[in-house]
Formats: C-alpha cells, sequence, structure tokens
C-alpha cells in the first residue's frame, strides 16, 4: 500500500473560452514519491497553478491521467491538502479555532483536536498566540497559521501554490526554514510551486522546470544537497552554482 504517491501521465489540459483555445498543459509525466518535495518551477502562465489544481481535484484534465496513491483523482479529497499565496485563515477565528477548524469539519473530537493543535502550535512557534486573532499577527505568522491548517488534518500530500510569494525576502527565507522543520517532523508529500529558483533548491528533492505555454516537462534535476538543510548553505559555493545552472536553463527553456 503507498501513501501519498502522485502519477501524472501524459497530461494534457485545454481550456476553451468562446471561440478560444489555450493548451495550458501538453504531454506532463511525473511521478512523485512517498514523502519526496518536489518544485515545480517554470515562467508565468507556463500551466504552474493549472497542474496544482488538477492535483487537488478542483479542475479536470482534458486528457491523460493523475494517480493519487494509484487510483484516478475523483475531486479533492482528504488525503491532500492546499496553501495557497493569498491568506486563508478565518479572520473571525482565534489561531487556535483556526487549526481546529478542519478538524471539526471532519468532526474529530475534542480530545483528538487538542492532540493535534497541541502538537502544532509549537512546530509553526505559535504557542504563544494560540487566542490571538490574524489580523494581530505578522503576515508570516498568518501564513503559519495556513501551513498549520494544511496540517492539521494529517493530508498525505500538500500542495503549495506560492505559499511565500507575497512575503518580503528575509520572512521568506525564514518562512522556508520553518517549513522544513516542519515537513521534516511530518514527511508528507509536497508539490511547491514556486518563481524563484534559490526557494525551489532550498526545499525541494526535485525541481520540475516546465516550459513556457504550452507547459510540458523541460528539465527535471535532482537537488544534491543532505537534509537537514540549514540557512547557511545558501551561502555555499555549490549552492551558487546550482541556482546559476538552473537559471540558465530557465533562460533557455523561455527562449
Ligand atoms: N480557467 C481558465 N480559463 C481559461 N484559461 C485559463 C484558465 N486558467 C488558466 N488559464 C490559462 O492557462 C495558462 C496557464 O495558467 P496558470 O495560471 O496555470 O499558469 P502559471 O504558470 O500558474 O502562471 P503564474 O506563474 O503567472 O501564476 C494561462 O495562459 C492562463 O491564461
Amino acid at each position: 500500500m503507498t501513501h501519498g504517491t502522485l502519477r501524472v501521465s501524459a497530461l494534457t489540459k485545454i481550456f476553451n473560452k468562446g471561440s478560444t483555445t489555450v493548451t495550458a498543459l501538453e504531454n506532463v509525466d511525473i511521478d512523485i514519491a512517498e514523502g519526496e518535495f518536489v518544485s515545480i518551477v517554470g515562467s508565468s502562465g507556463c500551466g504552474k497553478s493549472t497542474l496544482l489544481n488538477i492535483l487537488a481535484g478542483l479542475e479536470r484534465q482534458s486528457s491523460g491521467q493523475v494517480l493519487v496513491n494509484g487510483r484516478p483523482i475523483a475531486g479533492p479529497g482528504p488525503d491532500r491538502a492546499m496553501v495557497f499565496q493569498s491568506d486563508a485563515s478565518f479572520p473571525w477565528l482565534t489561531v487556535k479555532d483556526n487549526l481546529e477548524y478542519g478538524l471539526k469539519v471532519q468532526g474529530r473530537s475534542q480530545a483528538e483536536r487538542e492532540r493535534v493543535v497541541g502538537e502544532l502550535l509549537p512546530l509553526l512557534g505559535l504557542d504563544q498566540f494560540a487566542h490571538a486573532y490574524p489580523r494581530e499577527l505578522s503576515g508570516g505568522m498568518r501564513k503559519r497559521i495556513d501551513i498549520g491548517r494544511a496540517y492539521a488534518v494529517e493530508p498525505e500530500i500538500l500542495l503549495m501554490d506560492e505559499p511565500f510569494g507575497a512575503l518580503d525576502v528575509v520572512t521568506r527565507e525564514h518562512m522556508q526554514d520553518e517549513l522544513l522543520r516542519t515537513w521534516s517532523a511530518r514527511r508528507s508529500t509536497v508539490v511547491f510551486i514556486t518563481h524563484d529558483i534559490d526557494e525551489a533548491i532550498m526545499l525541494s528533492d526535485r525541481i520540475v522546470m516546465l516550459s513556457p505555454r504550452p507547459g510540458r516537462v523541460r528539465e527535471v534535476v535532482d537537488v544534491p544537497f543532505a537534509r537537514p538543510r540549514t540557512p547557511e548553505l545558501r551561502e555555499t559555493a555549490d549552492f551558487y552554482k546550482l541556482r546559476t545552472d538552473l537559471r540558465r536553463m530557465m533562460g533557455e527553456a523561455t527562449r
């Protein structure tokens, strides 16, 4: 039995609007293993969000196959949780109540909810803020609520669509380090969309680079750095070299 595997085969997505047809993705093949952290990079409009929405079950492919744990996706499911770029926490609920929300929807007992939230609050560095409202927190802390809400329902697969795109560079790097810490503790499979090559290198086991529209798999790059990764990795010559290589590939991909 496999948990948290994704298999995308010959995936094509065509949008039809009136007389216009847009091929967003064409013949995409990606295999993602249990517990793997994979980033999808590519220029604006190459179909990254479309791919993630199909994996989430929010959008249907035009052709090809998408399997989660060996079964075709029939729609959104509790095995997958999504984190978006914009804040998704409920402003009228405290941090603790935000984290509990999905568990209540799932009908989990109060004892179970207390257990999960009790584990998550310190993991997210939010234990001092359990009774605060999102508006009382910084952008980075609000992002941690979103990640916590996704993790609370204990999904096998976390789908993240540029979750740190709206944060300043210092907060963003801090959040990357925090996400790595949380992910190491939970080991879910992650599919992470980003424009940012440094972010993709820092976080991922593998980077899938899509070509400009229609999105096709242009390169798949293994990230060779050992885990746990620390912020100092960003300063090393090996990191710099991989970043330069990926930027060159990205430049070639957009030509
Ligand atoms: N619902 C839709 N109807 C019609 N066209 C769409 C729809 N959603 C996406 N597209 C088109 O599909 C293509 C891929 O869009 P998508 O948002 O997946 O790209 P992206 O790589 O995520 O872009 P960005 O990095 O700018 O967010 C674009 O040309 C977009 O206009």
